[in-house]
């Protein structure tokens, strides 16, 4: 279980980035959601032990991680947003080399490097340098080195970026088989990921946590109140204007049927996710 009390994080230039982050999230997989600019990359850092918080606490499994950083170090699996620049060396060579850096027991690595290549799917690939990856190969590169030395803490952000389908979807599969041991931290824009994957989340918007809690409980204030049509309804508060084959589709937020032609529907975290952001100008 992962405690969060009372975080908060200013940099230098004044951006109040985290203010007073307080969360409990259980084993198992778990969503960060918010617009750009909210904090998660710079909640996952501080979690990731990678920048330090002004104040507030964090406890993994009772381990304080802001006094004893590396005490979590070993159990960690992060995946940041961007990997900086690599070394010239191959998919092989450089998860060796992270291995030793998170002192992974040497009679196992090789075995443990293999299975990760394979989960995911880089063992055609594995002497080749990294630096001549493609975008989507990166990413299960960085993916596979997260989950080096069987962390139990994983922090992913942005894990399926620049992934085709076939690979989002194989990587879900992998996450959910972990997730039922570990606790992963998925941070993604896809909200439709978060409500398939996770049990629980959390809604962090300008620095704060907005909700957090299991994902029926965060969508349960809007059922009954999502309404769906083709024409722009006359009233109630706009969650979402989509398309389907090209045609209009409005989602409303109102206590009764806006329009005779409006249907309910079952609401969904996207729609609680869109009713934060629009509350704001509503
Ligand atoms: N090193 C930094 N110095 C100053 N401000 C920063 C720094 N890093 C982030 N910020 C600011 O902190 C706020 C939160 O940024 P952060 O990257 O955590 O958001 P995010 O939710 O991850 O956004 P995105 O979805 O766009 O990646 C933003 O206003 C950002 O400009």
């Amino acid at each position: 279980m992962l405690t969060v009390k009372n975080l908060n994080k200013t940099y230098t230039d004044g951006t109040h980035a985290l203010k007073n982050i307080t969360l409990t999230f259980p084993t198992g997989m778990v969503g960060l959601l918010g617009p750009n600019g909210a904090g998660k990359s710079t909640l996952m850092r501080t979690l990731a032990c990678l920048q330090p918080p002004d104040s507030g606490t964090v406890l993994f499994d009772g381990i304080d991680i802001v006094a004893h950083p590396n005490a979590l170090r070993s159990q960690l699996g992060y995946l940041p947003q961007s990997f900086g620049v690599y070394p010239h060396l191959s998919c092989r060579q450089l998860l060796k080399h992270i291995a030793s850096l998170k002192k992974v027991d040497k009679n196992k690595v090789d075995a443990q490097i293999s299975s990760l290549l394979s989960l995911t799917n880089l063992t055609a690939v594995a002497n080749k340098a990294v630096t001549q990856f493609s975008g989507g190969m990166r990413q299960r590169f960085g993916i596979a080195q997260a989950l080096l030395g069987n962390p139990k803490l994983i922090i992913l952000d942005e894990p399926t970026a620049g992934l085709d389908p076939l690979e989002r979807q194989r990587l879900h599969s992998l996450l959910v088989k972990i997730s039922k041991q570990t606790l992963v931290l998925l941070s993604t824009h896809i909200v439709e990921d978060i409500e398939n994957l996770c049990g629980h989340a959390a809604i962090i918007m300008h620095g704060e946590i907005v909700d957090s809690g299991e994902i029926p409980n965060l969508i349960a204030p809007l059922q009954g109140k999502i309404w769906e049509s083709s024409l722009q309804p006359p009233c109630g508060m706009l969650v979402s204007e989509s398309y389907h084959f090209g045609k209009d589709v409005w989602r409303v937020y109102h206590h009764e049927a806006p329009c005779s032609e409006a249907i309910s529907r079952d609401a969904t975290l996207e729609d609680r996710y869109f009713y934060e952001l629009n509350k704001e100008q509503y």
